[in-house]
């Protein structure tokens, strides 16, 4: 019985067609599908590389190309192109089965035959050679074959492998990559490993068997199931991560399951949501109840939004709830006392933190006094003041004397006797007493907890998870990026009753920003290393993409308005060259700025909205704070005002003389900030100041 395969290239060439040509695609496929792919318009090419290689007719002006491996009766569909590329692709290309990893490749075996007098050239005027250092059984172990060994003798530079990622087979290029940025053989051959469905190579491999190889490419081939699922797939092409999922994201989504927490970390669009979406999906599909939270409403309702168009069975979609994890608590919150609690405005806060610095006469600032009270007291919820003044302040940098600590404390609960008068309470002070009611239950609520954006949750909200989830297998799945933390905590899972020990994974290919973006971003965030979120350091060692485009543009003016008047060029070169307006995101550090770009946008007829706008606002460019950029996408960003004064922002940071620590997290919080603004750009990065340039900018570091 033949089988029908749809490649992930496939897919994204579909996703780009118009409508039309959309149609007429379905429509081939339909027509192949009802011959029952007796190869009636299957055709084969003079002089192609791969014998494997079939072109078929879509309409006048395109031709799909499909794999149709001699044995195993499947045809599998690899692109869809104007004529001439079609069939310039359709000859150059050959497919292959990784001789180690026993997984499909595919290289462009013409490219790598025209570019070898060069690098003959080249090799001749440099006796250096870039992989001198390994022999070449150490080479084929990795599966480098006999067609691209030779060339790979010849280079002699890294930049020229790089200049051949498109031409040579996707795992043998990662196993040169790896080799050339350092790693061991053996760390080499670990990291593709990564390739395989289960980690695990298979003991023999058979390099004919096409079909085999395939079946073990789940991220790049899936084979379709029936009529249902293909059209499920047609209709929703640009959502490739629904159907493809790298072995990594595969692996850590479908495990059957896990002793206990598991915590997924990874750069800045390396698929830790989608890895999120499909773990909920898994457990919900095994009849279990299953709650995804996340930081704010904007994120959990795109969560929503992505698992409805995940889960196609109703039943199963209905087992997941997805909820932020301030709602959740305010809920929980709401139905213990019978009416909802009233939340305490910043303005209030600060008012009531001066009121009782003056009373105690206290020798601290309010916003020391805010953190002491969050970071130490509502985290590990110390509940009077011997609690507070024998505690261990963990996370704080600046020590306090017993006599300190006194002061401090009166200062806080006359803080909290004002704050009680009137009424209301503070998001931290919900979440706190949330946790006790759980923690009081007999019961707990939840068998399965998802996380996402983990790294901005505070201790007492990590407390609320632990006390709604039964401890056991599949309760917490934790994923999220340390260096991303845009909001001032600490937290230490461990300490919080969440061991991730032996369980924490990390993801490293970025799906959404460019290569040449993502080493830029990756820049903003300096030297000092991260603190993750088990009490180890993290780090973005290994994290790339394998998309290109142009590096970011950044661009310095001496006055704000030709600032924004380059702003407003720049968005409409976006928008002629064919960017959506809503897949444009603009952003700047402060809530004041927001203003000025929309009244200078609005000024040259460019519609805008807010980030957290719907999707349903096609035609506005999204316009908003660095801080609300957080777990977006857009196809083209642009980040003003990037300026000394406002990277960091002088307010959001701790004086040094009175916590050193504070002030190194807070410096490190603001480039995180700068960081995440910038990877949500898929295509195009543009970054803009006035004045001075932020020191955290690349090249103008101090
Ligand atoms: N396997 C995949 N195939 C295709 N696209 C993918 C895949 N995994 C993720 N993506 C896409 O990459 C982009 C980033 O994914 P996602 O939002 O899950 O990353 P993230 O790690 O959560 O990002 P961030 O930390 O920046 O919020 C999205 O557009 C997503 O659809």
């Amino acid at each position: 019985m033949p089988r029908l395969a749809i490649a992930k290239s496939f897919l994204t060439g579909y996703a780009n067609l118009e409508k039309t040509v959309r149609k007429s695609v379905d429509e081939a496929i339909s027509r192949f599908e009802h011959h029952t792919f007796a190869g009636l318009h299957l055709e084969k090419l003079q002089g192609a590389e791969d014998p494997n290689v079939r072109t078929i007719r879509i309409d006048g002006g395109r031709r799909g190309i499909v794999l149709k491996p001699e044995t195993g009766d499947v045809y599998c569909l690899i692109a869809v192109m104007e004529h001439d590329a079609a069939i310039k692709y359709a000859k150059s290309r050959k497919f292959s089965v990784h001789q180690k990893l026993g997984v499909l490749e595919v290289r462009d075996a013409t490219a790598l035959a025209q570019v070898r007098p060069a690098l003959d050239a080249l090799a001749q005027a440099q006796p250096e050679r870039l992989f001198a250092e390994y022999d070449d059984g150490e080479l084929i172990n990795l599966g480098l074959d006999a067609e691209v060994l030779p060339i790979v003798r010849l280079l002699t530079s890294e930049d020229h492998l790089v200049a051949l990622e498109s031409m040579l087979p996707q795992p043998q290029y990662l196993a040169l990559v790896a080799l050339a940025s350092g790693m061991s053989a053996q760390e080499a051959w670990e990291e593709i490993c990564q390739l395989l469905p289960d980690s695990s190579p298979p003991e023999d491999v058979d390099t004919s068997d096409l079909v085999k190889a395939m079946e073990r490419s789940p991220g790049d081939v899936v084979f379709v199931s029936g009529p249902d699922e293909l059209a499920q797939m047609l209709a929703h092409p640009f959502a490739l991560w629904r159907v493809f999922l790298h072995p990594a994201q595969r692996r850590l989504a479908r495990r059957p399951s896990y002793n206990g927490p598991v915590q997924v970390t990874g750069g800045a669009g390396t698929g830790k949501t989608v890895t999120a979406l499909h773990r909920a999906s898994h457990l919900a599909e095994q009849g279990e109840p299953v709650l995804v939270t996340t930081f704010t409403t904007t994120l959990a309702e795109t969560l929503a939004r992505q698992l409805d168009l995940l889960v196609d069975d109703p039943e199963v979609r209905g087992r997941i709830e997805v909820i932020n994890i301030d709602k959740l608590a305010y809920r929980i919150v709401k139905k213990a006392n019978g009416h909802s609690p009233k939340i305490a405005g910043s303005a209030e806060i600060q008012v009531l933190w001066n009121i009782a610095i003056t009373e105690t006469d206290a020798p601290f600032s309010a916003a020391f006094l805010h953190r002491e009270w969050e970071q130490v007291i509502l985290a590990q919820d110390l509940l009077g003041r011997e609690a507070y003044l024998g505690c261990v302040r963990r996370g704080r940098g600046k020590q306090l004397s017993p006599e300190q600590r006194k002061k401090a404390w009166a200062a806080i609960s006359r803080f909290l006797e004002l704050l009680a008068g009137t009424h209301a309470r503070t998001h931290m002070q919900i979440a706190a007493e949330a946790a006790r009611i759980l923690s009081a239950e007999a019961l707990p609520r939840y068998r399965h907890i998802i996380v996402d954006e983990s790294q901005d949750l505070y201790p007492a909200q990590w407390r609320i998870l632990r006390a709604a989830v039964a401890v056991g297998p599949n309760d917490l799945f934790i994923v999220g990026d340390p260096h991303q933390r845009i909001y001032d905590h600490r937290v230490s899972l461990k300490s919080l009753g969440i061991s991730v020990t032996g369980r924490s994974h990390k993801l490293k290919l970025s799906y959404r920003t460019t290569a040449e973006i993502l080493n830029w971003a990756v820049r903003l965030l300096g030297v000092e290393p991260v603190a993750g979120l088990d009490d180890a350091q993290d780090s973005l060692a290994g994290y790339r993409s394998s998309l290109h485009g142009r590096r970011p543009a950044v661009r310095g003016f001496s006055d704000r308005s030709s600032e924004l008047d380059a702003l407003v060029e720049q968005i409409r070169a976006w928008l002629d060259a064919g960017v959506e307006p809503h897949a444009i995101g603009v952003a700047t550090r402060f809530v004041s700025g927001v203003g000025k770009i929309e009244q200078a946008l609005a000024g040259a007829g460019i519609s805008t909205a807010s980030l957290a706008a719907s999707e349903s606002a096609q035609e506005s460019v999204r316009v908003g704070t660095m801080h609300r950029m957080k777990g977006l996408e857009f196809r083209c960003v642009a980040v003003i005002g990037a300026d000394a004064e406002a990277l960091p922002a002088a307010f959001a940071l701790t004086e040094k003389d009175e916590d050193p620590t504070a002030h190194a997290h807070d410096l490190q919080r603001e480039r995180c900030l700068f960081f995440v603004a910038g990877t949500r750009a898929r295509d195009a990065l543009y970054v803009s100041y006035t004045g001075q340039p932020s020191p955290f900018l690349p090249d103008h570091s101090t």
